[in-house]
């Protein structure tokens, strides 16, 4: 038995169960991807209170009927009341990377489009700084190699994701080793690569955080400045 991953999990659950908590009867709730994010929807589930959904991988939707939760289609939403997804990394001031499950473009337009974005994770996600891990790019395919040469100028490392395709049809490019003074500004470069279709650094989106560390779940709320 792997005690460590069982640890994992647990706190991935707690916190995910804390998040869920949030749901109110009514509500629009968007689903994220990934095993936290799943722990949510069975929470939410379980819960059994009348809500729709939109999800944000076929995954996830597919997981959300099954536990009785009704999904809609998100091309005929335009706001979302409550978001709740995982991260790979998230740092003290909110800023998260995404997408190792490959689901970023999907979980940005969502967190996007939500009046509260929730991030949900256990303790080794919480960093002081995000950077460690890799960045996913999702890429027209017809970009792919352009993209990539491009992306080979701003990070050490770019990799794609062999085998991959997201749920959008497109491969990914998971890279490394940027030299970053501004993430924005790194954000900023990224979209304007001509073929960048979505990448998973959430620099905005994310109002809140529940984080699970050996069993005690602590949440952090972003102070937003009006103006
Ligand atoms: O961004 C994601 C998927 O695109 C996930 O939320 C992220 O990778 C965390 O996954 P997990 O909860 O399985 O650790």
């Amino acid at each position: 038995m792997d005690v460590v991953a069982d640890c994992t999990d647990a706190d991935k659950r707690l916190a995910a169960e804390a998040a869920a908590r949030e749901v109110r009867a009514g509500m629009l709730v968007g689903l994220g991807t990934g095993s936290t994010a799943a722990h949510a929807i069975r929470a939410i589930g379980a819960a059994g209170l009348a809500i729709e959904a939109v999800a944000t991988s076929e995954a996830s939707a597919a997981l959300a009927r099954s536990v009785g939760i009704r999904v809609r289609d998100f091309a005929g939403v335009a706001r979302v009341d409550l978001t709740i997804d995982g991260a790979d990394e998230i740092d003290d001031r909110f800023r998260a990377i995404k997408g190792a499950g490959g689901a970023m473009l999907r979980e940005k337009v969502v967190a996007a489009a939500s009046d509260r974005m929730v991030v949900i994770a256990d303790a080794s996600k919480r960093v002081a700084t995000i950077g460690a891990a890799k960045l996913p790019v999702e890429v027209l395919p017809f970009a792919l190699c352009y993209v990539a040469d491009a992306l080979a100028a701003m990070f050490g490392v770019v990799e794609a994701r062999a085998g991959y395709l997201t749920d959008n049809g497109n491969p990914v490019l998971d890279c490394r080793g940027a030299r970053v003074d501004n993430w924005r500004d790194l954000a900023r470069r990224l979209d304007a690569v001509p073929g960048v279709i979505g990448h998973g650094l959430f620099l905005l989106e994310v109002d809140a955080a529940y984080i699970a560390d050996h069993g005690t779940v602590t949440r952090l709320e972003r102070e937003r400045r009006a103006g």
